[in-house]
């Protein structure tokens, strides 16, 4: 039924190389108080899921269904980003520019956007889908916020079906083109399997098969769900 997944082998070996912290998230990570963490943590304890997977594996679909079967309030650290991006400031583009070549924001802009979009929320259970992409998001998700997901959830699929999938989403998206989606591709492999690795290695990683339909698929996801007492 669930497999755990066992350790990923593919070019985890220059994932070291990755885990340097920018000395403006040390800063953050320094005045991280407790009084801050307790904004979320205080009065509650919601039961996180991390929703993880390349570009185009069906993360947003799935999740769109998790929420309205199991009331899981959706968070794509993605949409939160591309609204930002909207905006016409200096941060909004940087963030846009980062988005067309495939890389990953700063993880204090993402963990920032996630904590509001938490903090404005009254419901128990979150899925955040599309994060952490990187180590650097992993450890400034749990120094900011404080807490550890209960859960994270992979999405596997060969890249072959995600380009097909990305290239007919037409949705507008900057970046569902060619170009970068073979970059977000690489960024995937570098940065965010050895973060598939790490929860893998806690036993906090449920790996999906995400080839076949969007109800195939989901029928996998519905067991797991099921299965919890969140
Ligand atoms: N099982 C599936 N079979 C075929 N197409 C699918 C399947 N799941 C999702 N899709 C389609 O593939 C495209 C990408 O799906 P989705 O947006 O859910 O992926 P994602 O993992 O959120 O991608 P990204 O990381 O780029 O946001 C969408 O057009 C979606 O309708
Ligand atoms: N934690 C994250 C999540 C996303 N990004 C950037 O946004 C792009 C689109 O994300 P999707 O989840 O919607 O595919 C992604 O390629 C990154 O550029 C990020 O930086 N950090
Ligand atoms: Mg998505």
């Amino acid at each position: 039924m669930w497999r755990r997944l066992g350790f990923l082998s593919p070019a985890i070996s220059s994932s070291k190389r990755q885990n340097r912290i920018p000395e403006s998230l040390k800063l953050v990570m320094l005045f991280a108080t407790d009084a801050v963490k307790d904004d979320i943590t205080a009065s509650r304890r919601p039961f996180i899921t991390f929703v993880l997977g390349g570009p185009g594996s069906g993360k947003g679909t799935q999740c769109a269904r998790i929420a309205s079967a199991f009331g899981f309030a959706h968070l794509s650290a993605g949409d939160l980003l591309r609204e930002e991006m909207s905006c016409d400031s200096k941060k909004g583009k940087l963030i846009r520019d980062i988005i067309m070549e495939g890389k990953i924001v700063p993880s204090e802009i993402t963990v920032h956007l996630i904590k509001e979009a938490i903090m404005s929320s009254s419901a128990d259970r979150f899925l955040i889908d599309g994060f952490p992409r990187s180590e650097e998001n992993r450890i400034a998700f749990e120094t900011i916020i404080g807490v550890e997901p209960n859960l994270v959830l992979f999405f596997d699929c060969p890249e072959e079906e995600m380009v097909k999938r990305v290239l007919g989403r037409n949705q507008g998206r900057i970046d569902d083109n060619i170009e970068t989606i073979k970059k977000r591709l690489k960024v995937f492999e570098m940065l965010n399997l050895p973060v598939i690795n790490y929860y893998s290695a806690k036993g906090k990683l449920y790996k999906i098969n995400a080839t076949g339909t969007v109800d195939e698929i989901f029928e996998k996801v519905r067991h797991l769900f099921g299965s919890l007492r969140p």
